[in-house]
């Protein structure tokens, strides 16, 4: 009876043990149902609850937050030193080029002094030839005067009599005399200096850059100074004419005082035991008080260091009348030695050359003839004449 009794309660607890594993058995976790029609839209329209992101943050794991890449700076691109031609000779080089745009210049005034008859209309039609050239009226009416002398001395014409009186007088008026000597030279242990002035789109800053080339091709080593700090493009302009001919180039913020360029890039020439320190002014025509102030200031601020000797004013050839306002402003407002006569190539009025100086009492001592890197040359007299009338 006692067995039956433990028999049945063993039983009993046996049955309580299994059935009390499969009660406290851990559910298993629910898969997640398919969302029912129309709740996948909603879901992606709205915001994500915070326990949506929550989970799936825990479904994807911890996510690495990836730094994003590091720019990477390309290698600097070694720009090749070039080696420009020398000044000698380039005029020549380049007679076809002032050739081609002074020809109607040049071909009309020898066409008209060849023809059979000079009377006056003639004589007139050479004198507004000459006018529409931009020689000027002074200069016209002076040329046509020698002309009209020589040839009754001469009597009768043949072509290359022609071609002779008329380059004979087109010479005079240019005055070879003038010295055009560009003073590059080093003062014993300071560099030359030369100021490169002018009203921005005439051709300043490449010519800048130019002389630069011209100087290095002639063996001198060159600093040069973007003191146009009105426009930063001026100063990226100048550093690449510098890098192709391994000039340094000395430059400041946009909006930087000029003249402190001017001192900090003749101070880099002393240093660095330059020949010359060109420097590419901004030189704008707001007053001439104005300009006076400016160029004034850097010329003064540069002479603390070294002498200044050169002041380049670049004239564009193109502008006639309006470029020789602006001279004679510029002239007003500090002493010009020299003019760069831009953009003949584009030209047929070659005879801005004889009024500019007649006006100014200074020399053209530079031409640019193209866009060309090496398309400046110093300017002869002859040359010139030589390549506007085709003779040798
Ligand atoms: N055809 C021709 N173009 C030239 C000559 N000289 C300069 N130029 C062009 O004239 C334009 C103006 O030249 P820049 O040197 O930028 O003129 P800038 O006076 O310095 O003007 P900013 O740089 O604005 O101060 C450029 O496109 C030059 O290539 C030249 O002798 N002949």
């Amino acid at each position: 009876m006692d067995y039956t009794i433990v028999a049945v309660a063993i039983f009993v607890i046996a049955l309580l043990v299994v059935g009390g594993a499969f009660l406290i058995r851990p559910r298993r976790p629910q898969e997640p149902r398919p969302p029912r029609a129309g709740e996948q839209g909603r879901e992606d329209q709205g915001a994500p609850s915070a326990t949506a992101v929550a989970e799936r943050e825990e479904e994807a794991g911890p996510v690495a937050v990836e730094e994003p890449p590091a720019p990477v700076e390309p290698p600097p691109v070694a720009v090749p030193i070039e080696t420009p031609p020398p000044s000698a000779g380039r005029l020549v080089r380049l007679r076809a080029r002032l050739a081609r745009s002074q020809n109607v210049f040049g071909r009309g005034l020898l066409d008209l002094l060849s023809s059979d008859r000079l009377d006056e209309d003639a004589w007139e039609e050479i004198e507004d030839t000459l006018i529409t050239a931009d020689v000027g009226v002074t200069s016209a009416a002076q040329i046509v005067e020698g002309l009209r002398t020589k040839v009754k001395v001469l009597g009768s014409r043949t072509p290359d009599e022609v071609r002779g009186l008329l380059r004979q007088e087109l010479i005079a008026q240019i005055n070879p005399e003038l010295d055009r000597t560009v003073l590059t030279g080093p003062h014993g242990d300071r560099p030359a200096v030369v100021m490169v002035v002018g009203v921005n789109g005439t051709g300043k800053t490449t010519t800048t850059g130019k002389l630069a080339r011209v100087l290095v091709g002639d063996g001198r080593s060159v600093v040069l100074g973007a003191a146009d700090t009105f426009r930063a493009a001026a100063a990226d302009q100048l550093e690449t004419w510098g890098g192709r001919v391994g000039a340094p180039v000395v430059r400041k913020d946009e909006g930087a005082d000029p003249a402190s360029v001017a001192f900090d890039a003749v101070a880099r020439g002393i240093a660095d035991g330059a020949d010359t320190v060109i420097i590419d002014t901004a030189g704008r025509l707001h007053t001439k008080v104005g300009l006076m102030d400016e160029l004034g200031k850097v010329k003064r601020v540069v002479e603390k260091q070294s002498q200044v000797d050169e002041v380049l004013l670049v004239l564009d050839a193109t502008t006639g009348q309006n470029g020789l306002r602006q001279a004679r402003v510029f002239a007003e407002a500090v002493n010009v030695t020299g003019i760069v006569l831009t953009k003949l190539d584009g030209t047929a009025k070659g005879g801005i050359i004889i009024q500019v100086q007649r006006e100014l009492g200074v020399p053209v001592k530079l031409v640019g003839l193209g866009e060309g890197p090496d398309d400046l040359a110093p300017f002869d007299p002859e040359g010139f004449v030589d390549a506007i009338l085709g003779s040798d």
